[in-house]
């Protein structure tokens, strides 16, 4: 019998069981039940090994954008870009996204997002998330209850109690991107993507309660870095609902276009999905993290103090309008992003805030976004306001918004060097965010307050791919110093001493933040940009 011959079990188990090799966690039993280990081993025996190839494929890629070419439009699907097409459509309960709140997949910050003011919640394993097995399990359990509207928690503490209203919002799960493994899982020996793990489980558990209750199996899919990517992704749907006797494109997703390689393949990422995909979204943390990780070696595009790079930006304003522009052209919606904001306690400082994301989601919704993000329900409202004001009485999206008579946005425009400063307060900024979100995350948190804003995993990869910038490149910040290692490590001894003073003694001695401090030395002084952050942080989460 050859391969091609072999029934997807009998792949499984010729390549090997798939094992969990954590400690038992509670919830444990309730995820891994038969039936769902059945469909991650298959799915593990049969995209494991195209995954890996690429991610290679991410590397030799890169070789080539170190050695001084810069990302372009693909002259080979110039047909699929000039084509006539359009995706498959949109189920009711997707048209209309205009306010999605994100959060990580703790048990009530789920229902403070589902009885949000917002038409959907994005339940996240990524950004937000610090991957401990805990987390990862017990997520899904939260998931599965939420989906039968039978979630609930009480503060011991306060004794507030939570529970799910009436019409709460449609949910969205995020899987991790495709570079993170699940280390607890191991197929064949080898741990497995965290993201086979997070889809599988949270489709076989959900897709039939979810379809009969008129909704579906959706998900946000990140990182994606080119359109071969998003052709596994569409193998891997494609599989699932033939093994589950699904019409073709019973499984929605939304992709983020949060790389730069991935913008210049928008339309090819909508053709390889065009039965499954429903809408593109402009992940703008990870995209500007992208930006200076892809031109790395390029020193005519070095971006400056993190708060200078915003959304009206050339290169980012160009992103966003060719985002509304591809989508709507195809039938896809086109979902704005996370102004970082979250509410201040004071009511002065809260006016200030409001403003902020008013501004910034006036911009998103005049390009023609179909909705955008908040990361707080203390947000929804302002959000909800502007873009119920440029929808308009009866409609339920901006699909109309074809962006025709725009001039083409050229390479050129997408990679516009950025102005602004870098300046000695804004390095010093970088380092503590970098330091407090770093701790954090090894101490199993992977979304924090700092500063007024949050911070996850996108935004601190800012922060310190910054400062590795500015040291390889021997930039000079605003007041004449030298931006070097030396100058780097002097900073690091001072803002950590900085930071034990804003989070007092007793939470720095018992927090992580030696151990953060000693992982961000590493990475911010390491000849070679470390891919992600999150890569050396999960060999540091033992949990
Ligand atoms: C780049 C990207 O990928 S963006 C997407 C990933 N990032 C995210 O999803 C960020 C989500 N946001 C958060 O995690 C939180 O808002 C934080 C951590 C930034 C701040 O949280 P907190 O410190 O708890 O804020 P705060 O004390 O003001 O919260 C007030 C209430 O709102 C709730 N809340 C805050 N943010 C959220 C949220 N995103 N979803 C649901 N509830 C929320 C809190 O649970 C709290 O509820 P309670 O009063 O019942 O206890
Ligand atoms: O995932 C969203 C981002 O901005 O990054
Ligand atoms: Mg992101």
């Amino acid at each position: 019998m050859t391969q091609a011959d072999m029934t997807n079990e009998q792949k499984a188990q010729t390549q090997g069981q798939l094992n969990i090799v954590g400690a038992h966690v509670e919830g444990q039993q309730q995820v891994f039940t038969e039936g769902a280990l059945n469909l991650l081993s298959v799915l593990c025996a049969n995209y494991m090994d195209e995954l890996e190839s690429l991610l290679e494929a991410r590397g030799e890629r890169q070789r080539k954008f170190d050695q001084g070419e810069l990302p372009d439009f693909l002259p080979h699907t110039r047909e699929v870009r000039e084509g006539n097409w359009q995706v498959r459509g949109i189920p009711a309960d997707l048209q209309d996204r205009r306010v999605e709140i994100t959060g990580p997949v703790d048990r009530k910050m789920i229902i403070n997002a589902l009885n949000a003011n917002v038409k959907v919640f994005m339940a996240d394993f990524e950004d937000s998330l610090s991957p401990t097995w805990e987390k990862v399990v017990q997520g899904q359990v939260n998931l599965m209850d939420a989906v039968r509207g039978d979630i609930s928690f009480t503060n011991e503490q306060t004794g507030k109690h939570y529970q799910l209203k009436e019409d709460p919002a449609v949910l969205i799960a995020r899987v991790r991107g495709l570079h993170l493994k699940e280390k607890h899982i191991e197929f064949a020996g080898k741990p497995i993507p965290g993201a086979l793990c997070d889809f599988a489980l949270y489709f076989y558990h959900n897709y039939h309660q979810l379809l009969a209750k008129g909704s579906g199996p959706y998900f946000y899919i990140p990182k994606l870095e080119s359109h071969l990517e998003a052709r596994w992704w569409a193998k891997v749907f494609r599989m699932v609902e033939e093994r589950f006797c699904l019409a073709p494109g019973t499984i929605k997703c939304t992709c983020l276009i949060e790389t730069l390689p991935a913008v210049f393949e928008m339309d090819e990422i909508l053709f390889e999905l065009k039965d499954n995909i429903v809408a593109l979204n402009c992940g703008r943390w990870d995209y500007i993290f992208s930006y200076i990780k892809t031109l790395k070696n390029h020193p005519d595009r070095i971006l400056p103090d993190r708060q200078q790079v915003t959304m009206d930006k050339p290169f980012l304003s160009a992103y966003s309008r060719l985002l509304v522009k591809t989508c709507h052209k195809r039938g896809a919606l086109a979902m704005g992003g996370m102004a970082a904001f979250i509410p201040a306690k004071d009511e002065a400082g809260n006016a200030q805030v409001l403003t902020k994301v008013r501004g910034d989601k006036e911009l998103e919704a005049r390009n023609g976004h179909d909705g955008t993000w908040v990361a707080h329900p203390g947000l929804a409202d302002t959000a909800m306001g502007i873009f119920n004001e440029y929808i308009g009485e009866g409609h339920a999206n901006q699909l109309h918004i074809t962006r025709d008579v725009d001039a083409p946005i050229l390479a050129a425009e997408l990679l516009a060097p950025c102005d602004g400063e870098r300046t000695e307060e804004g390095m010093r900024l970088n380092i503590r965010i970098a330091l407090r979100y770093i701790e954090a995350w090894i101490s199993g948190n992977g979304c924090v307050p700092i500063y007024g804003l949050m911070e996850d995993a996108a935004t601190a990869e800012i922060s310190r791919a910054s400062i590795w910038q500015w040291i390889q490149h021997e930039q000079y910040l605003s007041n004449g110093k030298l931006v070097t290692k030396q100058l780097f490590k002097d900073m690091l001894v001072q803002e950590l001493a900085n930071v034990k003073e804003e989070v007092g003694a007793e939470a720095f001695t018992h927090g992580k933040f030696t151990q953060a401090a000693v992982l961000l030395e590493q990475i911010t002084t390491a000849d070679e940009l470390v891919d992600f952050l999150t890569l050396p942080g999960y060999r540091m989460l033992t949990e």
